[in-house]
């Protein structure tokens, strides 16, 4: 029998426990708990609440405990930038404060007065979004100087969570490049950078490698669960996960579809051109030292927060159907103007943006709807057109990865916009990824090449491509 692995995957909207694992040249992916994940208010500040996701992580290995074939390994994932300090007896000093919150607002042009804008780019790739964690300890340095004083200890969530597993403590590489704090060359924690920022170099852990083993669980969670697992880090940036899922060895465009929408290619260096920085494009670190060169855009977040101030009383599906009913509104917005990170209404927000920009007014659940997924649809094509321009190649291909590849008018949107074939599929590529990252270091898979062959041949992939006039009148 296979080895079997649990994969944690917690986006910004929804966590999951997924069990993994071979069987007959196929990935076997079982969700063991789900569990909703949201921003919460604490001390004047959006956090997250990291307690309970542990909690629910705990839930989910104890619902582990009757299996017969017990998982030998855990992997935790989590979205980016956000992190936790820890004082010398290694408790949290800091809440795990939300990469929306408005805290860093201005820390960015701060930080970029000291550091050139040029300099930061060449020396780490990473774009410039006003959360980075660069910017979040740099306004914790101005706001709350004491408490980087007391800590001794970076841990990003998902590196908290491991040490919450294991008590071992490091940063693992994926998901530290997104800090902005990461040097793309060195691969190491940038020094001379965090120096010139003033903030404490020896907070930061050593960088481990997805597939490397951290650990294993603490005594005390043997006791609590009644079994052991091995901690392999995956790639515990999701997105980074997500990537190494993507069932596709040719060269390909993929959108991580989800709460963010992150638009790339994988590269085997870092692109740190003049266009890539004006463009605002990303170098995060992949698997095996590949490089995810992407763009963030708002993504799903938006229908997350129409769907929320309707009290939940459409289903996305629903919303989705809504959209469907209303082909003759054609209101776009930009879906990456700051506006739309964290407005009080989102519904109103984008009211404002059309009345301002002398568009139809959406009113209806659908035409909301539908100016989100037009829009959205409408960023992705521009972001394409900058990919093609800087690789100086046209791409056949867009896989859609994650929650999102669920939505078929956005996919179909997405074909009839940029006249390509849109591969939707798996959902929980994230997990997907994290499961390969393990169980390649058990050596129950070789290649990043095979691992993506075996996906391929074991999810469910909807193929979408340009309707032509005469189908869209039989729409
Ligand atoms: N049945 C569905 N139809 C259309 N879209 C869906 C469906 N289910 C989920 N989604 C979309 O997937 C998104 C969640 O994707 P997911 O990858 O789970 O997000 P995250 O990892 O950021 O929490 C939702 O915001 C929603 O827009
Ligand atoms: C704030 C980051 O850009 C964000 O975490 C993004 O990188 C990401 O991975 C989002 O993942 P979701 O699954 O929450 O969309
Ligand atoms: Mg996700």
């Amino acid at each position: 029998m296979n080895q079997s692995c649990l994969a944690v995957d917690i986006g910004a909207s929804s966590g999951r426990v997924m069990l993994g694992q071979l069987a007959n040249d196929q990935l076997q992916l079982d969700e063991i708990h789900r569990f909703n994940n949201k921003m919460v208010e604490k001390k004047g500040h959006f956090c997250w609440d990291i307690d309970t996701l542990f909690l629910e992580v705990k839930a989910g290995l104890k619902k582990c405990r009757e299996f017969e074939n017990k998982p030998v390994s855990i992997g935790i994932d989590t979205w980016a930038v956000d992190f936790v300090l820890l004082d010398e007896n290694d408790q949290l000093i800091t809440d795990a404060v939300a990469y929306r919150d408005p805290r860093t607002d201005g820390m960015m042009e701060e930080v970029t007065e000291i550091i050139k804008k040029e300099r930061l780019y060449l020396d780490t790739g990473i774009q410039f979004q006003k959360f980075n964690t660069i910017y979040q300890l740099y306004a914790l340095k101005k706001q709350q100087p004491e408490l980087l004083e007391k800590a001794k200890t970076f841990l990003m969530i998902p590196d908290y969570f491991h040490f919450l597993l294991t008590g071992k403590k490091a940063n693992e590489y994926t998901n530290a490049t997104t800090t902005q704090l990461v040097n793309a060359f060195t691969k190491k924690w940038d020094k001379e950078l965090i120096d010139a920022l003033g903030l404490p170099f020896d907070i930061f852990q050593p960088i481990i490698l997805p597939k490397e083993k951290l650990g294993s669980l603490k005594e005390e969670l043997v006791e609590e669960l009644g079994f052991s697992l091995d901690v392999y880090v995956p790639a515990t940036h999701d997105t980074g996960s997500a990537v190494l899922a993507v069932p596709e060895n040719n060269e390909t465009i993929y959108i991580s579809s989800g709460t963010w929408s992150l638009i790339g290619i994988e590269n085997s260096f870092p692109i740190c051109i003049t266009k890539a920085l004006d463009y605002n494009f990303t170098n995060e670190g992949g698997v095996d030292y590949r490089f995810r060169f992407l763009k963030n855009i708002m993504g799903l977040w938006m229908i997350q927060e129409v769907k929320r101030l309707y009290d939940d009383a459409y289903s996305f599906a629903k919303l989705v159907q809504l959209s469907k009913q209303h082909s003759s509104f054609t209101s776009i917005v930009n879906v990456d103007d700051q506006r739309f990170l964290k407005p009080d209404d989102m519904i109103k927000e984008i009211q404002a943006y059309c009345k301002e920009t002398n568009q139809q007014v959406p009113h209806e659940p659908g035409e909301v709807a539908k100016c989100v997924f037009d829009s959205l649809a409408e960023s992705y094509q521009k972001a394409i057109v900058e990919i093609e321009e800087m690789i100086e190649k046209e791409y056949e291909t867009i896989h859609v990865i994650g929650g999102g590849s669920q939505n078929e008018q956005l996919n179909q949107l997405i074909a009839d916009k940029t006249k390509k074939i849109v591969c939707a599929g798996p959902v929980e590529a994230t997990a997907i990824g994290n499961v390969v990252a393990q169980l390649m270091a058990l050596r129950e898979l070789n290649e990043i090449a095979d691992a993506r062959k075996v996906i391929a041949n074991s999810f469910e992939l909807k193929r979408y491509h340009a309707m032509t006039s005469v189908e869209e009148g039989m729409e």
